[in-house]
């Protein structure tokens, strides 16, 4: 695959895994649109990923009003709520690190589960004027299993996508009944933020009275600073918050999980990122997100070279992100690629390029500090990709993968358990899908 960059992966689209085409094929002003058959799982409503293929200038101006919400001053203002979960986890590992009970131990930690709860729980708080705090109750519960279930269907709605347009279409009394548990997905979601809505609507007052800061909702319902951005239906309000909370589930908590995962297989790597973290942070005794910040995070170069490494080699949306050429088409390497065709690359095979990260399965966050000012190793890590479509949580997600591992590596020992299910491998549902669980044992 890597001695040929260009390949017909279908009957009208082209595949590519030359390095130097993302910059032609990921640039702003929508120069190449996404290609529409690929995104037929997203909704049909007015939100900004449904936007994207349908009405180019809409979705600019819904990322111009979500980008208030999402700027890094924004993240930086809401570190101490994001602290705050990170709190909670941290607690619930310090208690496991103690824990005398024979049985707890025999069980080990299914930490992969633990990361989702806290995951959902920062964005929910963060878009909503309160979290859904699921790091309170089990980790198996019944949100997060819907929400991986509905990630789930990706490819099911995409090939039955009317199924799903239905779906969003229908009441939520109705939903129950007729539609089993599987293919629900986000309904549970769908009510919690339809309750939202309703009261912004009906009581904006009571509504902003609850929150302590902007919520999602106040944002979109106050539209752009110029009011040029229509407030959109009451479906989209719901839908857009839905998709946001998705696209902020998974990514983070699989990053997070693969960074664990391969910390346990390499203990020196554990040392080096615990004795960094130490001399950074050194009160003893206290709560390590009390002391930690994330300026200070950002600054320390074993940490940034572990979580590049993490996205690097578990990037949360692997697979091929597929647009179309403009008109008069475009040029790769010698090629000649006509206009209106399908072009592809992926995340993951950027990663995988050998000539820029020699032994590009092995993680070896080394790779990031033993030969500092290596343009193309920085230019080609792309996990939040590039251009008018690229992720709008990046700095949120950077943000919680700072701060999580800072915590967990400057108290906590991690070891793979014995019923550990994860392994390197996963599945493209779209995103990244780790095929099982990461259970270990923790050390204080
Ligand atoms: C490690 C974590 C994450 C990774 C690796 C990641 C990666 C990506 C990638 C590659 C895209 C482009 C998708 C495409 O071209 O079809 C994307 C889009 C997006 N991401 Fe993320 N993401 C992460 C976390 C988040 C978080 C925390 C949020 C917060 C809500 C978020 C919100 C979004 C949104 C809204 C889009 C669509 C942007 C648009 O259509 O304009 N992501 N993400």
């Amino acid at each position: 695959f890597f001695t040929c960059p260009i390949i017909r992966i279908g009957p009208d689209e082209l595949h590519i895994n030359d390095p130097t085409f993302y910059d032609v094929c990921y640039v702003p002003n929508y120069k190449f649109v996404n290609y529409r058959p690929h995104y037929k799982f997203v909704s049909p409503m007015d939100t900004l990923m449904g936007l994207a293929d349908r009405d180019p200038a809409a979705h600019k101006k819904r990322r111009g009003v979500l980008s208030r919400l999402f700027s890094r001053s924004h993240v930086q203002k809401l570190e101490r709520n994001i602290q705050g979960h990170i709190a909670r986890f941290e607690e619930i590992l310090s208690t496991y690190a103690q824990t005398k009970d024979a049985k707890a131990m025999e069980r080990g930690m299914c930490l992969s589960k633990l990361l989702r709860c806290l995951a959902i729980d920062i964005i929910s708080e963060y878009l909503f004027s309160e979290g859904f705090d699921t790091l309170l109750e089990d980790p198996d519960n019944h949100l997060i299993k819907t929400l991986k279930r509905g990630a789930r269907n990706v490819w099911f709605f995409n090939f039955f996508w009317p199924v799903h347009h239905l779906l969003i279409m229908l009441p939520q009394r109705i939903l129950k009944v007729l539609v089993p548990k599987r293919l629900r997905g986000t309904a549970d979601l769908e009510q919690f933020c339809a309750d939202q809505v309703d009261e912004l609507i009906h009581d904006p007052a009571k509504a902003q009275a609850k929150s302590t800061h902007t919520t999602i909702f106040q944002v979109l319902m106050e539209g752009g600073k110029d009011g040029s951005s229509p407030r959109p239906s009451r479906q989209a309000l719901i839908g857009e918050a839905v998709t946001l909370t998705a696209a902020g589930l998974e990514t983070t908590g699989s990053t997070l999980s693969s960074a664990v995962y391969y910390a346990c297989l390499n203990p020196s790597v554990q040392e080096k990122l615990h004795d960094e973290l130490v001399r950074a942070f050194p009160g003893v005794g206290e709560k390590s997100s009390d002391e930690i910040e994330l300026a200070k995070c950002e600054r320390l170069p074993y940490l940034t070279a572990v979580l590049k490494e993490s996205l690097r080699i578990s990037p949360g949306l692997p697979g091929r992100l597929p647009r179309v050429t403009p008109r008069g088409g475009t040029v790769c390497g010698t090629t000649h690629i006509p206009e209106c065709t399908a072009v592809s690359m992926s995340i993951y095979l950027m990663h995988q390029n050998p000539s820029v990260y020699p032994n590009p399965k092995v993680f070896e966050p080394e790779r990031w500090i033993e030969t500092p000012n290596d343009p193309l190793r920085e230019k080609y890590l792309v996990p939040f990709s590039k251009g008018s479509r690229s992720c709008l949580g990046l700095h949120l997600a950077s943000a919680e993968i700072y701060l999580t591992l800072a915590v967990m590596f400057r108290r906590f020992k991690f070891t793979l358990h014995k019923d550990n299910e994860l392994t390197a491998d996963w599945v493209d549902n779209l995103l990244l899908d780790p095929q099982g669980e990461l259970i270990v044992s923790v050390e204080e």
